[in-house]
């Protein structure tokens, strides 16, 4: 990859917008099949929502994406592919649990799983018995043709939550759920669209359950990449050499009788097909001549990103693991609630990541850097004792000042968005196609569901060139 030119002119088969890894596995898979690309990108760096964050030695710890996990094939094929090595999250010990001001340790090999043991777990159980039964047999990927798609999608998650659980633990516990998994609280999101998002953690064989979204023994945070997830597209992007250009946001894209010319800053492609592989809510900020038909407008209105920071602490060994802990955290107050083990396989440097998610991260949108640290490292200490008061280095990536992803981790559907505007999400206009993990059917808002956007839009493509 090089950063583009001053107004280059240039032409291909297909305009790719956005390298994150939708956008650059389109582009291998184009290439294999003899049709010429070029993949434009609005940041210096490729990868998109997969970054590597700098801890000021010369290595990075995942400030995006990170973990993936069973029923995930299609990441799980591309790492193998490219040769990125995968290890397991590290999950020896006790998980903590902090509820009310009380820290409880629990195991989460028994029946529960990684549920904590509190007041409302039966009731929980019992909620998510329900989810995954109405999970199965859903039409992934196209929920709005569910037959009870429109009071499903009048609903928020939590309105659902609240009214098939009474315990206040229980209600935390579904709202959590939401919460670590989408960084939002759940009064925001469609019940129909969070039904989706279950049925589609799983692949063309295994129906997706609540569990395999929450776990990490047998669930999406089970595995982790060898020197980190940035390897996968930053290996992508080498391949296709300087089809991939840096620092091109595109701007425009105008469709006339012979095909699509995409502008970016400094660079022009004249194309016969666009692929634009970014997420609804930034694809809605680029200018279309002649417009785009309005409930593709408007869809790009309607499906918001959601509200997160990831924080990394470096320690000289992950001490945690002395004390029979995991490093993984679930708890009621911020800013981290969240909390997993990041060291790299050698378990040297030791490294503690935390989610700070939706109203944490929204109420520290103004604090400077030293309070978000400060912050961070005092929920550290709440979990694991006086010795993380003192990292050798501090990270904190941002994700809602990001103008390039507007949020993380993924684009959801509000209620009432999805059965009148869903479909607009990958039907194609004209010349132009829609990819990102928010277009996928399985593990939709996952690197997997990137993975095989990019796949799906691919064939897509290749099929009408
Ligand atoms: C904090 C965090 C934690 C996460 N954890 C996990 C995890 O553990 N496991 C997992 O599987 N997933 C995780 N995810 C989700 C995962 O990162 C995404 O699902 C996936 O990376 C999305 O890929 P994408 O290609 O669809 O979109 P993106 O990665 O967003 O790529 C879009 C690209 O388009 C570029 N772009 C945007 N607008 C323009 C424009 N106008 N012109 C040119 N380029 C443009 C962007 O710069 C970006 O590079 C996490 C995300 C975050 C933020």
């Amino acid at each position: 990859a090089r950063p583009a030119a001053a107004t280059t002119a240039a032409q291909a088969d297909v305009a790719i917008v956005g390298a994150g890894l939708a956008g650059l596995v389109a582009a291998r898979r184009l290439v294999a099949r003899g049709v010429s690309v070029i993949v434009l990108e609005a940041r210096d760096r490729v990868g998109g929502r997969v970054y590597g964050l700098p801890l000021g030695n010369g290595s990075t710890s995942e400030g995006g994406a990170e973990f993936i996990g069973p029923t995930q094939d299609r990441i799980a094929a591309l790492a193998a592919e490219l040769g990125v090595r995968t290890f397991p999250t590290y999950n020896t010990g006790k998980n903590v649990y902090w509820r009310n001001g009380r820290r409880t340790l629990y195991a989460t090999d028994g029946f529960l799983g990684a549920v904590p043991p509190d007041i409302g777990v039966v009731e929980l159980k019992l909620a998510m018995t329900r989810l995954n039964a109405m999970a199965r047999d859903f039409p992934v990927g196209e929920p709005w043709r569910h037959a009870q798609a429109r009071e499903l999608d009048a609903d928020s998650f939590e309105g659902w939550a609240h009214r098939n659980s009474f315990t206040p633990s229980a209600r935390f516990l579904l709202g959590a759920l939401i919460h670590a998994t989408m960084s939002i609280p759940s009064r925001e999101v469609s019940m129909l669209y969070m039904l989706n998002y279950i049925a589609s953690a799983g692949n063309e064989s295994t129906p997706g359950t609540v569990e395999r979204l929450i776990d990490t023994k047998g669930g999406a945070q089970e595995t982790r990449f060898v020197d980190g997830s940035q390897e996968i597209p930053i290996r992508l992007a080498a391949a296709l050499g300087d089809r991939v250009r840096l620092n091109a946001p595109v701007r425009r894209i105008a469709v006339d009788g012979a095909g699509v010319q995409v502008t970016a800053d400094g660079i022009t492609v004249t194309a016969r097909r666009a692929v634009v592989a970014v997420p609804p809510a930034l694809a809605g900020r680029i200018d279309h001549s002649p417009a785009l038909p309005a409930r593709r407008m408007q869809l790009t209105q309607r499906y918001p990103m959601g509200s997160v920071t990831k924080v990394v602490a470096v320690y000289p060994t992950p001490f945690w693991r002395e004390d029979g802990l995991t490093g993984q955290v679930l708890s009621d107050s911020g800013p981290v609630d969240v909390t997993f083990d990041n060291s790299p396989p050698s378990g040297t440097p030791g490294i503690l990541m935390g989610f700070i998610s939706g109203s944490y991260a929204r109420g520290l949108d103004a604090a400077p850097p030293e309070r978000v640290r400060a912050e961070a490292l005092e929920s550290f200490v709440r979990y694991f004792g006086a010795r993380a008061a003192a990292p050798t280095h501090f990270a904190a990536q941002r994700w809602d000042t990001e103008v390039w992803s507007g949020g993380g981790p993924v684009g959801y559907a509000p209620p009432g968005v999805l059965t009148d505007f869903g479909s607009a999400l990958r039907e194609p206009c004209g010349p132009i196609h829609w990819a990102g993990t928010e277009t996928a059917g399985h593990w939709t808002g996952y690197m997997d569901g990137a993975v095989r956007s990019g796949e799906r839009v691919a064939e897509e493509v290749g099929r009408a060139l």
